[in-house]
């Protein structure tokens, strides 16, 4: 085996990169980022890394989620507390309904690059350059915006470190304490169809912590009830920013990618040959890799093998994004040969990136039903093969958005132009992921149950 060093990427093929007009400049600022402070530690992500062995033992369930895309523009607290509070409020109905511990990974505080299926944009006959996040280049349909500009990931970089002190403030600070579980919110679920099952189970937890005080288990001795972990990822696909905040860890001497806790590789770059396997192969992070309908099951144990030679359990999680048509047909066989086999990994479900569809108005859209089709096939799967079906990883934001169709309020079509504010792909609303969270506790406690 080659060996391994932060850079040795460099030398594979590499796909969906940007092509930075000036190369000197990217190098510069690379370097720039490479000397200033890592953004999470290393503890912290061996921390994730139990939690992840637990999910992967069937004792705990993975909630991941965020935006499709951050930017740069729509970049303020309230934005952040609200998805915060939102995958907060999953989270707690999962714990409770689906009656396991949540271990939660933001897709925040660096979710900005994105792959695309096509490198042009066509526009009324006009062809640019793909916008690929804010990472790289501007939203705006201008050949001036769509130029990939490398002060972006420095900007990037400083968005991410402010994003992260905000969410380790919420997580520590006394917003994820439990009493407050009925204010979380509120002004969202006083209208939805849900709110009362939601204020019944919030009155139920307030109950659980009354009769806990009595018997002396308080926010004192008990700290997991006034705050909570809450760990961030992103697609790392710019493998030269990756690099740059890639730091050795004193206490190990091994190297971490200290850009998030968790990072991941797309569908559309984890060839085995390619740059990616081999930056993820040396960085001692959990990791995830995408697992789209085209897999095979022996590229997948190839693909295991190859970033989790030792089959450490919470080192890899398999997010599978099938689409709800497809999933029953191609997950049994990955299942059946990667249990076979005997790795360990974690098993989730993206039940967002195989339901996209182009609305009859041309709005690239998700229906609620679909994204729930896709999770219940993956639980129903998972049960038959004998595996755990051990989370979700969603697309969605505490905005009231209107970008995937369906859910409660019976989005249509016709709705979608109300409120569609997506970088990318349409994400679930604050509504939405209440629905489905209290539809996925059912599905966990079954799970749970039958095994
Ligand atoms: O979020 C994932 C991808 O970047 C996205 O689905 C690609 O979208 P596209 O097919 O419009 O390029
Ligand atoms: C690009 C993404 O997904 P995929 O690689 O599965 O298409 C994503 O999760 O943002």
């Amino acid at each position: 085996m080659k060996s391994w060093s932060p850079n040795s990427w460099r030398e594979s093929p590499i796909v969906q990169q940007p092509q930075y007009p000036d190369l000197a400049e990217l190098a510069s600022i690379e370097s720039q980022i490479n000397s200033a402070p890592p953004l999470v530690f290393a503890e912290e992500t061996r921390s994730l890394y139990k939690q992840l062995a637990d999910v992967c033992e069937g004792k705990a369930f993975l909630l991941q989620g965020g935006d499709c895309a951050e930017s740069f523009s729509e970049f303020n607290a309230a934005g952040i507390r609200d998805t915060f509070k939102t995958l907060l409020q999953m989270a707690v109905v999962l714990t409770y309904g689906g009656k396991c511990p949540v271990v939660k990974i933001a897709r925040m505080a660096g979710q900005y690059a994105k792959p695309r299926s096509a490198d042009l944009e066509t526009v009324n006959g006009v062809d640019l350059p793909s916008y690929r996040g804010d990472i790289v280049n501007g939203i705006d349909f201008t050949a001036q915006a769509r130029i990939p500009d490398p002060k972006r990931l420095l900007t990037a970089y400083h968005q991410s470190a402010a994003t992260l002190n905000l969410l380790r403030a919420f997580a520590q600070g006394g917003l994820a304490d439990l009493h407050q579980v009925n204010r979380w919110n509120m002004s969202f679920v006083a209208a939805n169809p849900l709110k009362d099952k939601y204020q019944k189970l919030a009155a139920r937890i307030q109950d659980a912590l009354e009769f806990m005080e009595v018997c002396g288990i308080n926010a004192s001795n008990a700290p997991s009830i006034k705050e909570t972990s809450l760990y961030t990822s992103h697609e790392a696909l710019l493998l030269g920013y990756e690099e740059a905040l890639t730091r050795r860890d004193h206490l190990s001497g091994d190297w971490y990618d200290c850009s998030a806790h968790f990072v991941w590789i797309g569908e559309r770059t984890r060839q085995l040959d390619h740059a990616h396997i081999e930056f993820f192969r040396g960085i001692k992070n959990p990791i995830g890799v995408k697992v789209g309908p085209g897999m095979d099951p022996d590229e997948l144990i190839r693909l295991i093998d190859a970033v989790n030679p030792e089959n450490i359990p919470g080192r890899l999680t398999l997010i599978t994004r099938m689409g709800a048509d497809v999933l029953a047909d191609k997950l049994p066989a990955l299942v059946r040969k990667v249990e076979q086999e005997g790795r360990k990994v974690v098993w989730t479900s993206d039940p967002m990136h195989g339901n996209t569809e182009k609305a009859s108005n041309g709005y690239k859209t998700r229906s609620f039903n679909n994204i729930l089709r896709e999770i219940s096939q993956f639980f129903a799967v998972h049960n038959a093969e004998g595996s755990y079906p051990g989370g979700i990883h969603l697309e969605m934001t505490g905005q009231h958005v209107t970008e995937c169709t369906g859910g409660a309020y019976g989005l249509s079509e016709h709705d979608l132009a109300q409120r569609y504010k997506t970088q990318c792909d349409p994400r679930l609303n604050a509504d939405q992921v209440l629905e489905l969270g209290f539809l996925v506790a059912d599905l966990l406690k079954d799970a749970r149950s039958n095994r």
